[in-house]
């Protein structure tokens, strides 16, 4: 628990409120940091504690469907069979219980996600920035905030000013303006124009500020608390599904009630025609169907967790299944981030003095801190400036840097000022503009046609290699000049040369863009870079299949929307270069309003809106901003392409196993049901073939473990060869129900029928005969047992949907195997243990029983794999007969 600092007030001046923190300009000791953070506890914001897990436990009971089964109870009570009421109320027990620890595991797993993203801040500890996780800042901090950053904690400006945005605490879009030396406003803490909150992101610029207050005691702290923890809301999949639960439940209830009369009529009696009609409302509404999927849900965010994908809702999971196009970016996602300098080019030749002077003005033009710190780009300029014998230590650069004009992403270019210095660096058509003169052997000299056009060529050659390449200027910025705005600074430069670098393709893109085409994925690059560098960088990794098409940013501007969607639409990849963070969303609206499911990557502050759009935006683990991983819904904490694919892939299996135990919990309802029909069509001439217990036995306990182990199964050869689903296409369509009803349902319900005519066959039975107990134990015992064997060959025959059992192998999904093991176990136990024998009205089965039982679970899984076997053919048929028109349409 965190203790609040003695009362500080945060709007005093720096010089009090540091006297008051017992800090300075130069931040804490780490020692007295350490001593801080025990006594003040961690900056975090504590979740709730009471996680009022009685109520969410009551909860389940209050749900339509388990009242539904509670009016069965009090039914069944009434009407004396005590042994089905107390089944009832065993089933709804097991049910919330199950029900329960299925929410609660699934809430965690999402909760769990944020250790997988931990914040972090930069923050003065002995007089040097570091970077320390956000929750050991402690009040008395000195924290440096730069664009991007998400500010971790509330604290005083102390140098500097920043823009931030406040709607995380007041719903304010706009970006307001902080400043170190504000003139201080009375009004509402949140309008004073000195301080910086927890929670809220910084836009632009950059400050230093020392933290007044940290975890709960921050505002954002302050509201959390008087706030409660949102509900996780419900994913698409998980509404369709409770939707159809509803159908069926009332399908069931309808069954239920109209069995009733019949039973009656068929001379059941009307205590045991309600029972009956209890039993088969009971049995049929699929209770745990929710929770079993909210699982599914949660073991595939927890998955893709594993592989680098951290997703912040369930739904991701699913509408990432879906995706249909990805809209990357290049630098770090395409490729490695790994920039080398290999290129220089000198407007008066190469020379030692003047790639000096280049390197040396390259490298005093950049924020970036060594290490893994900073922009690679940035890196490698400082790393050639020390190759080139000219180092540029980083803090010795910011302590003599008067002003600068940060990197814009619609420009393209950024300048600093260093004594009467200043310097220039950005994309070469941004640059060479500005440039009037250059500096070459003999000095500065005028920049002529000649030498600008053989910088654009070289520009080009150098692009065409899949280089990156910066153009690099100075000038002499006198203070009034400077006072007259950016734009009168950014003016008259001299051109001071080119500077090109490498940036490898990641090794794994070429194979996954690869795969996403395979699965019918179209990829789109949209990056901040040249044009010729990033179309050879799309054909080296297969985007495009080499015919890329390139859009500028200008040309894209200049575009109306129908152009733009005429070029979405026909099929291509696309490169779009020099793109402008409104082009990124202009590209991302055109794609949904055509239908499409858009994975979209962003890095930036300005990427925000992008990745909020997008169906799924992608924000980067390790290189992105704060602000842009606030903005997504999936993080990539290696930053790598290949890993949306893969969790695309994921998100598609996820869904597959849904159906899969859709399909296998389905098809027990056919030779549940038949048995009735069979019993109420004869007029009771042939006895009831299955006591409401055994139903409940088979559909409460023999069947939920190899269900849930459905819902790990492995990814089906051929998962991502296929076509993306239609976003519209439900999870419960009718090729699913034809299955499960239709084919593997019949079959089960041939079979089961046999078997307990058989058996009454072997008792020497006659229509409308009498018949001893025994011998109707024995009876109604083999239907129940061929249920189960059925569902055994259902269980196998539910584990791919197309692909043969043979191609994923029999054995590989031991979960299963478990499964069916236990669910032979339950079934045995029934049927021999004497006592249960009298509750559930079985008899033990012989040999000759059993070995009539011995093939149903080959049979039904027999039937199944033959019908996927002739999909399989028609599918590679039509395939056949459909290609040489997909060749024409793309020649
Ligand atoms: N630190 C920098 N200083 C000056 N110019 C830069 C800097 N970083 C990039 N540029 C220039 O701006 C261009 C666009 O960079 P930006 O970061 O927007 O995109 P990118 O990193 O090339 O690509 P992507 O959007 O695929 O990540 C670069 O091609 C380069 O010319």
């Amino acid at each position: 628990m965190t203790t609040a600092p003695a009362e500080v007030d945060e709007r005093q001046p720096p010089t009090e409120l540091f006297r008051h923190l017992r800090s300075g300009p130069t931040g804490l000791r780490s020692r007295e940091a350490a001593r801080r953070l025990t006594v003040y506890g961690p900056n975090e914001l504590s979740r709730r504690q009471t996680r009022h897990w009685p109520r969410q436990l009551l909860a389940q009971f209050t749900q339509p469907l388990a009242v539904l089964l509670m009016v069965a109870a009090v039914l069944a009570w009434f009407g004396h069979t005590v042994a089905l009421a107390a089944a009832v109320v065993a089933v709804i027990l097991l049910n919330a219980g199950f029900a329960f620890v299925q929410e609660q595991q699934a809430e965690r797993a999402v909760e769990a996600l944020a250790a997988f993203l931990p914040m972090s801040a930069r923050v003065l500890r002995d007089g040097e920035l570091v970077e320390a996780p956000a929750r050991e800042l402690v009040p008395g901090d000195v924290i440096e905030v730069t664009e991007g950053d998400r500010v971790c904690a509330d604290a005083r400006l102390i140098e500097g000013a920043v823009a931030v945005d406040l709607s995380a605490l007041n719903g304010e879009s706009a970006p307001a303006v902080r400043t170190a030396d504000g003139d201080l406003v009375p009004g509402p803490l949140l309008e004073a124009r000195e301080l910086v909150f927890s929670g809220t992101s910084c836009t632009a610029g950059q400050a230093r500020a020392v933290v007044t207050h940290t975890g709960m005691h921050t505002e954002i702290g302050r509201i959390a608390a008087l706030s409660q923890r949102g509900r996780v809301e419900a994913s698409p999949l998980e509404r369709q599904v409770r939707r159809a639960t509803w159908i069926i439940a009332a399908a069931a209830v309808a069954a239920g009630v109209a069995f009733l009369p019949i039973g009656v009529l068929a001379g059941l009696g009307w205590a045991a025609a309600i029972s009956f009609a209890i039993g088969l409302i009971v049995a049929n509404v699929p209770e745990g169907l929710l929770p079993t999927i909210t699982l599914a849900l949660a073991a595939g965010v927890r998955e893709l967790a594993r592989a680098g994908a951290v997703v912040k809702r369930l739904s991701a999971v699913e509408t990432l299944g879906s995706t249909t196009v990805i809209c990357t970016d290049k630098t770090g996602t395409l490729t490695e981030n790994r920039m080398r300098v290999t290129q220089l080019w000198l407007p008066g030749g190469e020379q030692d003095a003047a790639a000096r002077a280049l390197a040396l003005a390259a490298a005093t033009c950049t924020t970036a801190h060594a290490a893994d710190r900073g922009d690679p780009t940035e890196l490698a300029l400082l790393r050639l400036a020390a190759e080139r014998g000219v180092p540029v230590d980083a803090a010795a650069r910011d302590a003599a840097r008067t002003a600068l004009y940060a990197f814009d992403p619609r420009t393209k270019r950024m300048s600093t000022v260093t004594g009467d210095r200043l310097y220039t660096k950005g994309a070469p058509e941004s640059v060479l503009p500005l440039c009037t003169r250059v500096l070459d052997a003999g000095g500065i000299a005028e920049l002529t046609e000649a030498v600008r056009a053989e910088a654009t060529a070289t520009v080009d050659r150098y692009a065409r290699a899949g280089l990156r390449v910066l153009a690099v200027a100075q000038r002499v910025a006198s203070a009034g000049l400077l006072a007259a705005g950016r734009e009168n600074a950014e003016a008259g430069l001299t051109l001071l040369g080119l500077v090109a670098m490498v940036d490898p393709p990641r090794a794994a893109v070429p194979a996954a863009v690869a795969d996403a085409h395979r699965a019918g994925i179209r990829v789109h690059v949209i990056t901040g870079d040249y044009g010729p560098t990033a179309a050879t960088i799309a054909a080296e990794v297969g985007i495009g299949d080499g015919h890329q098409r390139v859009v500028t940013g200008a040309e894209l501007d200049a575009m109306g929307d129908a152009d733009l969607d005429r070029l979405l639409g026909d099929g291509q990849e696309i490169v779009f270069a020099r793109s402008s963070p409104e082009g990124k969303l202009r590209i991302c609206e055109a794609l949904r309003s055509e239908g499409h499911i858009v994975a979209m990557t962003g890095d930036g502050v300005n990427d925000a809106p992008a990745l909020r759009r997008a169906d799924i935006g992608v924000a980067m683990g390790r290189s992105g901003t704060d602000v842009a991983r606030e903005a997504a819904t999936m993080v990539l904490t290696d930053d790598n392409f290949a890993t949306i694919v893969r969790a695309i892939e994921a998100g598609r299996r996820v869904f597959d196993n849904v159906r899969k135990f859709v399909l296998y919990i389905f098809a027990h309802a056919v030779p549940e049901v038949v048995p009735f029909l069979i019993f109420a069509l004869s007029g009771g001439a042939v006895p009831l073939p299955l006591t409401v217990l055994q139903i409940l036995a088979i559909d409460l306990g023999t069947e939920t473990l190899p269900a849930l182990a459905l819902g790990r199964e492995r990814a089906e050869p051929g998962l991502m060869a296929r076509p993306p689903r239609s976003p519209k296409a439900g999870v419960i369509d009718r090729r699913l129900l034809w299955r499960a009803w239709g084919l593997l349902g019949v079959t089960s319900a041939i079979l089961v029928t046999a078997g307990f005519f058989w058996s009454l066959w072997r008792a020497g039975w006659q229509p409308g005969a009498a018949l001893s107990g025994a011998d109707y134990d024995r009876a109604t015992t083999m239907t129940f047992a061929g249920i189960v064997a059925c569902q055994i060959g259902t269980a196998f025959a539910a584990r791919t949907d197309y692909a043969s059992l043979r191609s994923i192998g029999v054995f590989s999904n031991r979960l299963l195997l478990g499964g069916i093991a236990f669910e032979l176990v339950f079934a045995a136990v029934l049927i021999y243990l004497p006592p249960l024998q009298a509750v559930f009205g079985t008899a033990a089965l012989g040999g000759a029983e059993l070995a009539f039982l011995a093939p149903f679970p080959l049979l039904v899984w027999g039937v199944d794999e033959l019908y996927r076997a002739w999909l399989r053919r028609r599918g590679s048929r039509t395939a056949h007969q459909e290609a040489p028109s997909c060749e024409s349409s793309t020649s």
